[in-house]
């Protein structure tokens, strides 16, 4: 397909290789502005903004997502299939399922378990777990160790759905059945995008509340205040 996409109105080469993803449009408008230098808004279709520019002198691109696997899921497929992106890192929030992560906790996903039918749909996959790349996550780790931010890693829920009732698992019996401690609800399409293409997916989250403790952040706090997350996901680039 030629680009623009129906989804994306950049033009070839104004999109970067590396691209961060946030769910959030304007928590990609709060990382350009305060991150990255000379950065130009290249996608507002749909208001999912979109911003390329330079840190530390290289190219990237920080895009938002919007909510849920069917909207990363076309957002990801365009930007590997028609983009040329070779690596995208979502950058999200999540809720806890264990005392373990804490509010402002920021956690690597080692691999998403699913109940979605996202990969089954797309390509008949039956996978329930899938995986971020090794590499991309290795880069994260060192990232966050040269700046001294602690990184937990953990197996994360990616749901469909946000609120659900009291007749299905709740997060005590997910964290049993399927080693969960925290919730989000894009990177199994992200992931399965990736390895469907060739190309490399990661998923850094900060941790916005806590199913344990039911502490919650407000929405201007979940847009702007996640900078831990940001730099490393900026410096592992
Ligand atoms: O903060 P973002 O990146 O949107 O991530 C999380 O927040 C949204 C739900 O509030 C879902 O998209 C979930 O994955
Ligand atoms: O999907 C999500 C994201 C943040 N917090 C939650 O409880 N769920």
């Amino acid at each position: 397909m030629p680009v623009p996409t129906p989804h994306i109105e950049a033009k070839k080469g104004e999109i970067a290789r590396n691209v961060l993803m946030p769910g959030d449009p304007l928590r990609a408008k709060y990382v350009a502005e305060h991150f990255l230098e000379d950065a130009r808004l290249v996608n507002q279709v749909r208001n999912v903004y979109a911003y390329t520019g330079t840190y530390k002198g290289k190219e990237l691109t920080v895009m938002a997502s919007g909510m849920g696997m069917p909207s990363i899921g076309i957002y990801s497929y365009e930007l590997y299939k028609f983009y040329d992106v070779d690596n995208i890192i979502r950058i999200g929030s999540a809720g806890a399922y264990t005392d373990r992560l804490a509010v402002y906790d920021v956690v690597l996903a080692d691999s998403a378990w699913s109940q979605s039918s996202f990969a089954k749909v797309q390509n008949g996959c039956m996978d329930d777990v899938l995986y971020p790349s090794e590499s991309l996550n290795t880069r994260i780790l060192d990232a966050a160790h040269c700046l001294q931010i602690p990184l937990k890693t953990a197996r994360i829920h990616s749901s469909d759905v946000f609120y659900t009732e009291d007749n299905v698992d709740g997060y005590k019996e997910i964290i049993k059945k399927h080693q969960c401690e925290c919730v989000e609800m894009e990177s199994f399409a992200l992931f399965h995008n990736a390895k469907l293409l060739g190309k490399n997916a990661a998923c850094l989250l900060t941790i916005s509340d806590s199913f344990v403790t039911h502490e919650e952040l407000s929405s201007l706090a979940r847009q702007e205040s996640f900078e831990n997350m940001m730099k490393i996901a900026l410096e592992a680039c």
